[in-house]
């Protein structure tokens, strides 16, 4: 039984200026998706068993009102002057304020987290004063952790691997936490983290949702598509032979293409993702 022992510290820029290296491949939809992918990794990391709360550092007033949605606690970016001053100013509060121990700094574009692979992150790193979990590229670190007492000394930005085990933490080896080191910079990070399998906030900014199942009635030739929260939503042949949605299987992720809204929403397109 994993007990919550760590306060992860997630920084976010205000989305207005995030990720701008997404900008070719996404185009008027980064500041969404820097939001979106800054409230999945918060509800994952929400859903871990080994995380005790979140705090978020984030100057924007809209984001913040979403990231406290999300169940974080949000403290401005007072210091302005930066990513890891933003960090120590995060694991300041928590730990002045909330009484926090065990630190964890995450980055805040990991759409993919998975609350199992983060838990095994944090119970490697509580065998460490300072350890930390190097990015997908093996250039960046996602995670920085910093036992009860032990000051973080984050060193973000660029080639931060080599950075962080200078300073002396400890890198932490682990095979099984993909989701863990996967941060979205790029249009090819985003399609590696979608067939990791994304967040809610993350696929239905992109008008990709994940279907659970779905009926159709030839006689009728209309049917349901049930999402994965539970949402019905009706469809006619129309979407379903445009979209192909006769190969769809229950999981399948598909782009959803809807007119109308409340009761009156009706999809107009189906089409398969394939990742
Ligand atoms: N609060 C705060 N968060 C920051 C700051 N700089 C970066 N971050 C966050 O730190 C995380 C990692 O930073 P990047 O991957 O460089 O994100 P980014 O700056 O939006 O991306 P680019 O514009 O492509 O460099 C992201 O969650 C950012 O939102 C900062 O000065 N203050
Ligand atoms: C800030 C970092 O990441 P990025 O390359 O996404 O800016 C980092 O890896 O330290």
């Amino acid at each position: 039984m994993t007990t919550p022992t760590t306060t992860v510290v997630v920084p976010l820029k205000p989305p207005a200026a995030g990720k701008s290296r997404l900008a070719s491949a996404v185009g008027a939809l980064r500041p969404q998706l820097a939001l979106a992918f800054a409230l999945d990794t918060v509800a994952a990391a929400r859903r871990c068993p080994a995380v005790t709360r979140v705090v978020a550092v984030c100057d924007d007033e809209q984001a913040a009102a979403q990231l406290a949605l999300a169940g974080a606690v949000v403290v401005p970016d007072a210091p302005a002057a930066g990513l890891n001053a933003a960090l120590e100013h995060g694991v300041r509060y928590a730990r002045a304020v909330l009484g926090a121990g065990a630190v964890a700094a995450m980055s805040a574009d990991l759409p993919a987290l998975r609350p199992a692979e983060l838990a095994r992150v944090l119970g490697a790193a509580s065998a460490h004063p300072r350890a930390f979990l190097a990015d997908t590229q093996g250039v960046g670190t996602t995670l920085l952790s910093a036992a009860a007492g032990v000051p973080l000394l984050p060193v973000f930005g660029g080639q931060s691997r080599a950075a962080h085990a200078a300073s002396g933490a400890v890198e932490l080896r682990l095979d099984d936490v993909a989701s863990v080191r996967r941060d979205v910079d790029t249009g090819a990070d985003l399609q590696v983290a979608l067939a990791l399998g994304a967040g809610r906030h993350t696929l239905t900014t992109l008008g990709l949702m994940q279907a659970t199942a779905y009926t159709y009635s030839p006689d009728s030739r209309s049917g349901q598509v049930l999402l994965d929260d539970g949402t019905p939503l009706p469809f006619d042949s129309a979407a379903f032979d445009a979209g192909g949605l006769r190969l769809l299987r229950p999981g399948q992720r598909v782009r959803i293409e809807t007119e109308g809204a409340g009761t009156d929403r009706r999809i107009t397109l189906i089409t398969l993702q394939t990742f």
